[in-house]
């Protein structure tokens, strides 16, 4: 049948099992015999970029329980992936990759593996795919996958270490939990875990180019940051606190070596990716308290304002009780004391869901009294898990700190641990 018998299509619907189908059903310009538009019944190796075997049970008649032949269990949506965009910016079709119909990104049809379909035949459908993979589990691709991905998130039920080495390029990340991804271990498939390092920085450099000539923030700064815990950049004015903070916040791309975020490699990100990192896990605050707030808006709404942006939902209240600071939603910022608005800034950050928070000179512009309620209030985040990073050189600050990195000069001095 040539393709001008697409004005009946259904006459001999569906087409034959070794048919191939094509991705768009407007493709009207198949260049294999087609019966109707976008759908094609040739086989074999020239068939289409966009044709795979056609595995739908309503398309080619094979039984829902056969196998799929690319290993996919979205039927009729994954496709060899080709296309550069859908790879995360591949350059190259990888033929063990698989693309699926889902917007965000290459890699996920193969996630969606069954038990059974793994242990079929023809199964895995490349090389490096384990055998009996855990359910909805995929080689995990660093940044363009996960980082890539708005989807990054801790899993809910997270182990510090269910393995002693740090996360490699062997492990796999799995789908938990709806939206949740995180990284797990090849061979304990439900053996969930994350690393205990938030950030690792290797030989981080940062130039600033200045009518005088080069000048430069950071120098080779290489330090790991754990999960949890007050970690504190402490250092004399100039020695590169707020430009390590800045790097962290992926506001600012080092010049040299590598930083990863989750052993994401953010060097390899672009700027979406990046962002989508910072909005969805990190929270930054300011020294200034009215910079990190819209003061035109009220408290509940700023908290609002910051949980649209990552497009989450809030209960305001629910985070300024929190925070000591019950009953004032409907204030308006300036109504509230310097330290207040910086602990409603970092109630912005909650109501982000943001992981790891990063605060800049937070007690800079406070009062003493203020400054005891950021105190109390990056306590309070410590004790709730939250990877908490602050540039200081308040000595109670310091004295917060269950990790002190000291810098000088933009080096990196010494880091202690109490
Ligand atoms: N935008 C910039 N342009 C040029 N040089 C910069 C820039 N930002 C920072 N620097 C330089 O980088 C170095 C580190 O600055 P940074 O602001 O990180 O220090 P800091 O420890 O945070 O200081 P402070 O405690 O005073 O805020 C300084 O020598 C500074 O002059």
């Amino acid at each position: 049948m040539s393709c001008r018998a697409a004005r009946s299509p259904r006459r001999s619907w569906p087409p034959s099992r070794s048919g191939a189908c094509c991705r768009r059903r407007r493709w009207s310009r198949c260049p294999r015999r087609c019966r109707a538009p976008g759908w094609c019944r040739s086989t074999g190796p020239a068939a289409t970029a966009r044709s795979t075997p056609c595995r739908s049970t309503s398309w080619s008649g094979r039984s829902p329980s056969s196998p799929c032949s690319v290993g996919c269990s979205a039927w009729s949506r994954c496709w060899p992936c080709w296309s550069r965009s859908r790879c995360g910016g591949g350059r190259t079709r990888s033929p063990g990759r698989w693309c699926c119909g889902w917007a965000w990104g290459c890699g996920r049809c193969s996630a969606a593996i069954s038990s059974s379909w793994a242990r079929s035949p023809g199964w895995p459908p490349s090389p490096g795919w384990p055998a009996g993979s855990p359910w909805r589990a995929w080689p995990c691709r660093g940044s363009t996958r996960c980082a890539g991905s708005p989807r990054v998130r801790h899993c809910p039920t997270r182990r510090r270490s269910c393995s002693p080495s740090p996360p490699s390029r062997s492990w796999w990340c799995c789908w938990r939990a709806g939206s949740r991804c995180v990284r797990c271990a090849p061979p304990g498939p439900r053996s969930c875990c994350v690393a205990d390092t938030v950030f690792e920085l290797d030989r981080v450099g940062v130039d600033y180019p200045t009518p005088a000539g080069t000048v430069t923030g950071l120098h080779d700064v290489s330090l790991a940051v754990p999960r949890s815990g007050i970690t504190v950049f402490a250092g004399p004015s100039g020695s590169g606190k707020s430009t390590l903070l800045r790097v962290l916040g992926l506001f600012e791309r080092p010049a040299r070596g590598t930083l990863r975020f989750d052993g994401v490699d953010t060097g390899a990100l672009r700027h979406a990716g990046r962002r989508a990192l910072r909005r969805e896990h990190l929270g930054l605050v300011f020294q200034n308290p009215s910079e990190n707030l819209l003061d035109y808006l009220s408290v509940a709404d700023n908290l609002r304002a910051a949980a649209q942006a990552a497009r989450r939902g809030c209960e305001p209240e629910r985070i300024l009780e929190q925070l000591g600071l019950g009953g004032t939603g409907e204030w308006a910022v300036p109504a509230l004391s310097g330290g207040q608005q910086q602990r409603l800034a970092f109630g912005c950050a909650l109501a982000r869901g943001s992981s790891v928070i990063l605060a800049d000179e937070p007690t800079s512009q406070l009062d003493e009294a203020s400054a005891d309620l950021v105190l109390d209030t990056l306590r309070y985040l410590a004790e709730q898990d939250f990877a908490v990073l602050v540039a200081s050189h308040d000595d109670r600050l310091v004295d917060l700190g269950t990790r002190i990195a000291r810098l000088r000069g933009g080096r990196l001095e010494g880091v202690e641990q109490r």
